[in-house]
Order: structure tokens, then C-alpha cells, then sequence
């Protein structure tokens, strides 16, 4: 396992699915001899294309049923479907090398008792891939969620179970509709993919993917997305309607909320109050007009109206408030994509960060770090927030951190921005300082003399295929005494924190080069005793209500023999 992919976390389900059909057979004396049960058994697979019945009887971390068809040990992967549903399926494909099929949903035979298809609120659910669980009910859709993150550290972390504590009930969103501050429909070109000069006659189909296809499927509307989200989309189609002549190719159109907030006692006068953003802030960009008062969503609290638009240039400004912070974006980078979870998800992680009695290490661990002496650890007062994007983790948890916070991140504009961002929130640059680079450029000498692991946490959030071997073995290395991995994809986030649990890279999965190989090592640090860390805790987040998708938190402790 190396990359955490829908395919590979498929093929490990499917897999056990096999695995644990072939154990029943044979705790029920079926005569087949061990090795001979994980052979697929030979049978004649319905055609291409046939309409076949199957019974769902697992949930695939993607999201997808796993469905028998009756008499048969065949595992199909079947999309918006659950356990228990009888569901007609057309058979798309037999991957006979991986030994499943691949069909499409056609309609719900026999419905799962979990299953209430009133509860779905989008009239492309069931065509279009980006929701999975519209007809579930949404604390049903957590504990799936939960479920997805145990089987991931099950699966992919490699670690032993009583390394690994029981994962914790999955926080829910606030919103579970009218979430997504960010979502990004597309048209194909006159031509599909294929270059041409000639440009569109009539306007094309412009929305998302249909599951299992490659064209694109025209959607009106999102309920997922955010009101001013909704908006735009409304207003970009209208637009394409009148200008796809223009079109020669296709695109992706970016439809991102921001938000101006005015709070009321300036409206009503009041001078001391903070004065409404600058110009241009929370506007569609900076060199456009004010957008029209019907491009304008309000929210009104009794502290404040918030005017929210739709950017839609990708090097326009965006602007999003987390409970008593401001973060200003590149409208086309990154930010997490759901508002309303945000300040429930960084009160956890602040709470977390540090040790539950900052001057004594956790207790509640399985593996907890001991304390061999009567002098209680220095307090922890540094702060790495690896993969930082525009700072959000480095300011909302500044305060705690009296010796100041680094952040690090590939993306020159979300440097930038986390930079201005740390000043709009009143932090000075003492306190908190960004480096536009690598994440496994950050172990420098100047922040190996500085950062004294005894008194740093780190934070990581990587991108989806999670870190890479160099920066895991940098980190090892520089032994901070407290990490709280945040990631969007937990089967890389498990493969990840067993490397961290285990001590060593090698053997994980992850490719290693010549800097994390022990040649690389430098020189003098050979002798240097392993450090390895122990999980004090593992939680999801549902950042993505009605998708299969989950964020997870782990929180690890440095083990001290
Ligand atoms: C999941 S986002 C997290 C951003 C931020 N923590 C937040 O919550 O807004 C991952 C970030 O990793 C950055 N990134 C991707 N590859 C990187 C690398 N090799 N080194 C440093 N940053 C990287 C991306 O630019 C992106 O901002």
C-alpha cells in the first residue's frame, strides 16, 4: 500500500470480503480444502450489460456497496447502494485479473431497513458520483464514517491492535446541506478532449462526473453547496448559456464562497466597533465591480450581517470567517470546504495539541510514554503546523504557543496569504512565521537548534497521498514530543502514523530514497536511539455530509523509555 487510492482501499475490501466469505464456508465444514478457498470459484458470470440482482452486504470504504449475487461467492461493487438493499444492477465490467465486477446501480429491489429514499434531496442522486449516502440518516452516515477509519488503521497501518485505541464516535457537521463553500463543475470541449479550433454550436452539459463515466453530466443545481455557491453556479450557467461561442475547449469553472461581514453597531454608527473589511475584501475580485444586490446572499446574526458572493476567478480573493478569526485565500487554492464545521474542528484540535495536562505526557494511551524521573516535562511552547495552506491551524492555535509557531507550505500565494493573514488576526511576526517550500525542507539546522523537541508539537495536514518517506523520517529525527495528524485521506493517514508508531519508515509501503535509507542518514546521528510515538487518541470529522468521504485526527505522543 502506497498511495491510499480509491483503487487500492477497493481491492483490500473486496479482498476481506472474500476472505471472510471463504472462513464461513469452512467454519461451515464446506469440503473445499484451505488453499484451494481463496481460489475464485469457477462459474459463468452474467454478460456485459445483463441486469443481474444482488444482495449488498458490506459498505466499501469508497463508499460503494459490496454486493452477492445469490448462490455465488462473485463480489460485485455496486455505487448507492447499502447493506441490506436488494438492488437490480448492470453488469459493466468483470475484472476477472482482481476477481470482482464492476456494475452499475439501475433500482432498489428490496430496500435495506436503513434506507429511506425520501430523505434524498438532490434529483441527480444515484447518477451523479459526487454523493454516496443521501437516503441514510445522518447519524447512521457517522458511524459508517467511524467504520471507514477503524478498518483504514485495521488495514493499512500495519500495526499490531493493542497499538491502536478504539476510534472515537465521528463529530457531525453542523450543516449537512448547503455545506460546501467550494465546489468546482466543469464542461467538457466541443470535441470531448480532443484539441479543435471550432468552437461550441450549442452550450454543453456543464456539472460533474456521472459515477463509473467519463463524460460530464449537466447539473442545475447543488443542494450540497452553499447558498452563495448555489448562486454562482446558477449565474455561471446563465453566462455560458449566452457566451460558449467563445469556447474552444473545456474548463472547470471555480464557484467559491466569501464573505464581507459588517458588524452591526458599525452599521448603526457605532465608531469604536471594528470597521467592515477593506476594499475588495469578501468581493468577487479586486479590480471587479461591487457585485449587484442580487448576487449578494445576507446573513444576519445579532453581531453581524454577512454578505456572502461567489469568486469565481481562480487569482481572486476569497475570504472566510472561523469563529473569531479572518482568513483571506487565493480563491483557487487551498481551504477546507466546509464553514460550518470549521470551529468545532479547530476548538478540537486545540484542545489537542498540547498534553492533557500540559506538563505531564498523556496516561490514556496504550503504549503511554513514562515518566522515568519526578521532574515533570518543560511545557511545550512551539508549534510546526506542517502543510499549513493560509495558516489556519498556526492561527488558531497561536496563543498557545509562547516560544512562537512555523509554517510551512509548498504554495507560494497560500504563503502569502497565511503571512497577512497571521497580521490580520493580530499576530506578530515574532510569534508566527511561514516558509513557502517543501514539507521535508523545513528540518533545517536553524529549526533543529530552535525547535527543542521536548518543547514542540507538530501539526500535519498533508494532501491526500499523505507524507512522503523523506519528511517521516526527518520528523522521527527531530523527535518532537506531541503530533496531531489531520488528514482527508485515512487510509494514507494510517499507513503514515504506523511509520511514526513503529519508528521506522522501512516497510511501510512508502517509496524511500536516498536521504531516508540509512546511507542518508547524517553522519554522527547513526548511533542515535529510534524514536517512536504511541496514538493517544483517533477521531473522524464529517467535513463531507452525504459522501463516503471522512477527515480523521489522530494524536500521537512521543514514547519516552
Ligand atoms: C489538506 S491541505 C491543508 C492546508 C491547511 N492545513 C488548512 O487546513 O487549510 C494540504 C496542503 O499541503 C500543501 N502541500 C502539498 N504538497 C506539499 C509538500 N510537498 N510540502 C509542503 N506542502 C505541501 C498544499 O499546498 C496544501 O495547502
Amino acid at each position: 500500500m502506497a498511495t491510499g487510492s480509491s483503487e487500492e482501499v477497493l481491492a483490500i475490501d473486496i479482498q476481506n470480503l472474500i476472505d471472510s466469505l471463504n472462513q464461513a464456508d469452512n467454519d461451515g465444514g464446506a469440503e473445499t480444502a484451505e488453499n484451494e478457498a481463496d481460489k475464485p470459484v469457477a462459474e459463468t458470470l452474467p454478460e456485459q450489460g445483463s441486469e443481474v440482482d444482488l444482495d449488498v452486504v458490506e459498505l466499501a470504504s469508497t463508499g460503494e456497496g459490496l454486493a452477492l449475487r445469490k448462490g455465488s461467492k462473485r463480489v460485485y461493487v455496486v455505487p448507492f447502494a447499502v447493506p441490506g438493499d436488494t438492488v437490480k444492477a448492470k453488469v459493466y465490467r468483470h475484472l476477472r485479473d482482481e476477481n470482482y465486477t464492476v456494475a452499475d446501480f439501475v433500482s432498489v429491489v428490496t430496500p435495506s431497513p436503513s434506507r429511506d429514499d425520501t430523505r434524498v434531496q438532490c434529483k441527480y442522486f444515484a447518477t451523479c458520483s459526487g454523493c454516496q449516502f443521501q437516503m441514510l440518516d445522518y447519524a447512521h452516515q457517522l458511524q459508517l464514517k467511524k467504520r471507514i477509519v477503524e478498518k483504514a488503521f485495521r488495514h493499512f497501518s500495519q500495526l499490531p491492535p493493542e497499538l491502536v485505541p478504539a476510534v472515537q464516535d465521528t463529530i457531525g457537521s453542523p450543516l449537512q446541506y448547503g455545506y460546501r463553500t467550494k465546489l468546482t463543475p466543469h464542461f467538457d470541449g466541443p470535441q470531448g478532449w480532443r484539441r479543435t479550433k471550432q468552437p461550441f454550436e450549442s452550450c454543453p452539459p456543464i456539472g460533474f462526473m456521472p459515477k463509473g463515466k467519463r463524460n460530464t453530466l449537466d447539473i442545475e443545481d447543488c443542494p450540497i453547496g452553499t447558498d452563495a455557491v448555489r448562486m454562482g453556479m446558477k449565474r455561471e450557467r446563465a453566462r455560458m448559456a449566452v457566451e460558449y461561442g467563445k469556447y474552444t475547449r473545456g474548463a472547470t469553472i471555480l464557484l467559491r464562497e466569501s464573505t464581507k461581514r459588517i458588524p452591526k453597531k458599525t452599521i448603526e454608527g457605532d465608531s469604536s466597533m471594528p470597521q467592515p473589511p477593506a476594499e475588495g475584501e469578501g468581493e468577487a475580485t479586486k479590480d471587479s465591480p461591487p457585485p449587484a444586490e442580487d448576487e449578494v446572499i445576507r446573513v444576519e446574526t445579532d453581531e453581524y450581517t454577512d454578505l456572502k458572493t461567489c469568486v469565481t476567478d481562480n487569482n481572486g480573493k476569497s475570504t472566510e470567517y472561523v469563529g473569531p478569526y479572518v482568513f483571506h485565500n487565493p480563491a483557487g487554492s487551498f481551504f477546507q470546504n466546509n464553514n460550518s464545521i470549521l470551529p468545532v474542528f479547530t476548538d478540537y484540535i486545540r484542545q489537542h495539541i498540547l498534553p492533557p495536562t500540559s506538563s505531564s505526557p498523556s496516561s490514556s494511551s496504550p503504549d503511554a510514554p513514562t515518566t522515568s524521573t519526578s521532574t515533570p516535562p518543560p511545557q511545550i511552547k512551539y508549534l510546526i503546523d506542517a502543510y499549513s495552506g493560509s495558516g489556519l491551524f498556526t492561527i488558531t492555535l497561536s496563543s498557545l504557543f509562547s516560544g512562537g509557531s512555523v509554517g510551512i507550505d509548498i504554495s507560494d500565494a497560500s504563503i502569502t496569504y497565511a503571512s497577512q493573514n497571521a497580521s490580520s488576526n493580530a499576530i506578530p511576526p515574532s510569534r508566527a512565521t511561514f516558509i513557502a517550500a517543501d514539507a521535508a525542507d523545513l528540518f533545517t539546522p536553524e529549526v533543529r537548534a530552535r525547535y527543542a523537541p521536548d518543547e514542540t508539537a507538530v501539526v500535519l495536514d498533508p494532501p491526500r497521498k499523505g507524507c512522503d518517506a523523506g519528511f517521516l523520517k526527518q520528523l522521527l529525527d527531530l523527535a518532537p514530543r506531541r503530533v496531531v495528524y489531520v488528514s482527508c485521506n485515512v487510509h494514507t493517514q494510517a499507513r503514515d502514523v504506523g511509520v511514526l508508531v513503529r519508528g521506522e519508515v522501512a516497510g511501510s509501503g512508502l517509496k524511500e530514497d536516498a536521504a531516508t535509507t540509512a546511507e542518508g542518514v547524517v553522519e554522527g546521528e547513526k548511533e542515535k536511539k529510534k524514536t517512536r510515538y504511541a496514538i493517544e487518541s483517533i477521531r473522524g470529522f464529517d467535513f463531507f455530509p452525504q459522501t463516503g468521504h471522512v477527515e480523521s485526527v489522530a494524536v500521537l505522543n512521543r514514547v519516552d523509555e
